[in-house]
């Protein structure tokens, strides 16, 4: 089997015991299955929820804190621990464990981006295992929006992941919350994250996670649109993730066969390429990219910065200045500067250009932080 890059990502229901503390059995089960996929030559990185499960009975809470003070100060108290936890099972297995904790405001500013890729790399190269959690002390809507799932989703598009396992208390996605509705029936295979199936995923969920089925669908939608296959499962009993990487999961798995074409393209725009300039796109424009999968008209460009010609890779902002994502550009600069605000009729008028759209839906690569907001709107 073809050697894999894979992000696994452990919600809070996958770690936690009855009274919602850290289980340290499960905690091993999933030591142990890491393990198993490392001995078999696969890359592995973790994005670990759990620290605020491990943290709250040390601040006296009797159970996990509702307010968002109180789970940031349990984080703080349970991440150290968290990351004892994993190193001592880790290291029983000769391997060592490194702490990366990020917000997801990280990857939209270039440098800090960078560094997380290059720091990851390293420890990659080396054999050590990352541990990802959000750093829930200065994130602002982590623990109110469940954006681990989020963050394991980013995580596995800028590390060119083939896979993103997302292990949670749900054996895959339903067509209904099994919890609510015990008849409900499960997807094996979802080929693309279509509205409906955005719709059956609800944010309720159990009482230590964070965001539902419903962030884990968002997550697996802009990780596929990164080029990265996603799982939905349990990974517990005799679902190991060596039988997830071979297909045999008993959860859900996403993504068609064609995605490994799309990946390299759209990684390469996402990620290997200097980009040669920026523009500002408006609201409209922004959600029609990143909600309604449409190409960017020139009628929603406001802002042109750099010299750029067409084929090139440009970074695209919203207007309040967040990096919403990148795309191969159609127009030069100048033409872009020419026709800005316009109409695509005014554009097919005034230039002589090959392809109308500024950017074409399938050369677009959607990196923005503010995914939720746009989507949710
Ligand atoms: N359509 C659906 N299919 C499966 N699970 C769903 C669906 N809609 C909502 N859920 C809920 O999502 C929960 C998992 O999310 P969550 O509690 O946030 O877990 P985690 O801590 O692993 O992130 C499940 O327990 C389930 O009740
Ligand atoms: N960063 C937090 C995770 C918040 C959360 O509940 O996430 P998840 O269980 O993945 O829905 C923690 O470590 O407790």
């Amino acid at each position: 089997m073809k050697k894999q890059r894979v992000v696994v990502k452990i919600g809070s229901s996958s770690l936690t015991n009855s009274h919602g503390g850290l289980s340290q059995d499960k905690l091993n089960k999933h030591v142990k299955a890491i393990v198993a996929l490392r001995k078999q030559g696969h890359e592995v990185l973790l994005v670990s929820s759990g620290a605020v499960a491990t943290g709250f009975t040390l601040l006296g809470y009797p159970s996990r804190p509702a307010t968002i003070e109180g789970k940031q100060a349990a984080a703080a108290v349970g991440q150290g621990l968290l990351i004892q936890a994993y190193n001592d099972a880790f290291s029983k297995y000769g391997l060592a464990v490194a702490q990366i904790l990020i917000t997801r405001i990280d990857f939209s500013k270039r440098q800090q981006y960078n560094n997380v890729y290059n720091t990851l790399s390293v420890l990659l190269k080396r054999g050590i295992i990352p541990i990802i959690n959000e750093n829930d002390t200065v994130a602002i809507d982590e623990l109110t929006f469940g954006d681990n799932d989020m963050l394991s989703a980013l995580v596995a598009g800028l590390i060119h992941a083939d896979t993103l396992v997302i292990l949670t208390d749900a054996d895959g996605l339903y067509d209904s919350d099994p919890r609510v509705h015990p008849h409900a029936k499960k997807f094996k295979q979802v080929d693309e994250i279509t509205p409906e199936i955005e719709a059956l995923a609800t944010a309720s969920g159990s009482s230590v996670g964070t965001g539902g089925m419903k962030s884990k669908i968002l997550a697996t939608k802009l990780a596929l649109s990164l080029g990265v296959h996603v799982f939905i499962g349990t990974g517990n009993g005799k679902e190991t993730l060596t039988d997830i990487l071979e297909g045999k999961g008993k959860g859900t798995y996403f993504g068609h066969s064609l995605l490994s074409t799309l990946k390299s393209k759209k990684q390469w725009i996402a990620f290997h390429s200097d980009t040669n300039g920026q523009i500002i796109i408006d609201e409209g424009a922004a959600f029609a990219l990143i909600h309604g999968g449409k190409s960017l008209l020139p009628a929603g460009v406001t802002y042109v910065d750099g010299n750029f010609l067409p084929g090139e890779v440009v970074e695209v902002y919203s207007i309040d200045g967040h990096l919403l994502g990148k795309g191969l550009i159609n127009y030069s600069s100048a033409q872009l500067k020419e026709v800005q605000g316009n109409s695509t009729e005014y554009a097919k008028n005034h230039l002589d250009i090959e392809r109308i759209e500024v950017i074409h839906r399938d050369d677009w690569v959607a990196l923005q932080e503010k995914i939720q907001e746009v989507v949710t709107k």
